[in-house]
């Protein structure tokens, strides 16, 4: 592993959380009941200001106010998949970046329909688990038994890329390592640790803490999206050095995010072209 490129890339990840912080971006948020407080934590303790607003008779107002857009199907249900689209339409056409996290995108083939047709109206990323961008790249049902992965992150690379290249996304798959692609070029993120999968929501909150950092600097998703992948990571295993549980990891994991400095960053974040 090269020194120097992980320097590097510590170096990047340390002025996109600085950029959060200062630029305080805002997020519009469409996501799940279950992730929103987590959500909304996370972005506030990452500098940004989170605003969970879905009505269809809101966007046109709202959406154009925004400096990206967060979708995330969860809880999808029939009157919110109009609302996440009309969002997505906005978004795209105002050229402003929006996030999609495609949760348990093969358990039905409702949600799958839903993803890939969100993901037609053009995603500046699309990050899920494993078996999520298995599913979409292969657009098969049944595939995931439900919204955690059933694959390891590895398994998911070919599947990344190919998706990357037919939706133009740039696609992040979580895990043990996560993986960043445009289609062309690959890079892992080593960082996190295993509880936080124990945590409910830990996916879809990284996801909105990338289209915080995407926000910055919408014409570099790739290296803003690895960023915010390592940055999360970081706090997490900073969190574990005090946490008992899942439960004080979520809490720990919030207040390091919050107190992170340079040094902790530049040191902390490994991520390597791979
Ligand atoms: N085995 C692991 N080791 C370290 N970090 C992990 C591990 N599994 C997941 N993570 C981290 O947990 C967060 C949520 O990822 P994941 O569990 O894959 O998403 P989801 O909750 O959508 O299934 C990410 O920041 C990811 O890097
Ligand atoms: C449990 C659950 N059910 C529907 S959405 C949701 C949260 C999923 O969060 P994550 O994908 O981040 O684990
Ligand atoms: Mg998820």
């Amino acid at each position: 592993m090269e020194d120097g490129e992980q320097r590097e890339w510590g170096a990047k990840a340390w002025t996109y959380l600085s950029s959060v912080r200062s630029l305080s971006p805002l997020i519009q948020c469409i996501t799940n009941f279950v992730s929103m407080d987590l959500t909304a934590n996370t972005l506030l303790s990452a500098g940004a200001s989170p605003a969970m607003l879905h009505s269809p008779n809101e966007s046109p107002d709202f959406t154009p106010q925004v400096n990206a857009l967060y979708i995330n199907v969860g809880t999808l249900s029939d009157n919110w998949l109009p609302a996440m689209e009309l969002a997505a339409q906005l978004a795209s056409k105002l050229n402003k970046p929006w996030v999609l996290d495609p949760v348990a995108a093969g358990a039905s083939r409702f949600r799958l329909k839903a993803c890939l047709d969100l993901i037609s109206l053009k995603p500046t990323v699309i990050r899920g688990n494993a078996s999520e961008i298995i599913a979409l790249a292969k657009a098969s049902f049944p595939s995931t038994k439900g919204v955690d992965s059933s694959h390891d992150s590895t398994d998911a690379v070919e599947a990344a890329k190919s998706l990357a290249n037919s939706s133009g996304a740039v696609v992040a798959v979580s895990g043990a390592v996560d993986f960043v692609t445009d289609g062309n070029r690959i890079v892992g993120a080593r960082n996190g640790v295993p509880m936080m999968q124990k945590i409910t929501a830990t996916g879809c909150a990284v996801t909105a803490l990338i289209a915080a950092f995407v926000a910055t600097d919408p014409s570099h998703a790739m290296e803003a999206t690895a960023s915010a992948l390592a940055v999360f990571g970081v706090a997490g295993e900073l969190g574990m050095e005090t946490a008992r549980g899942p439960a004080s990891l979520r809490t720990h994991l919030i207040d390091s995010l919050h107190g992170l400095d340079q040094t902790a960053v530049i040191s902390g974040v490994k991520i390597t072209a791979i």
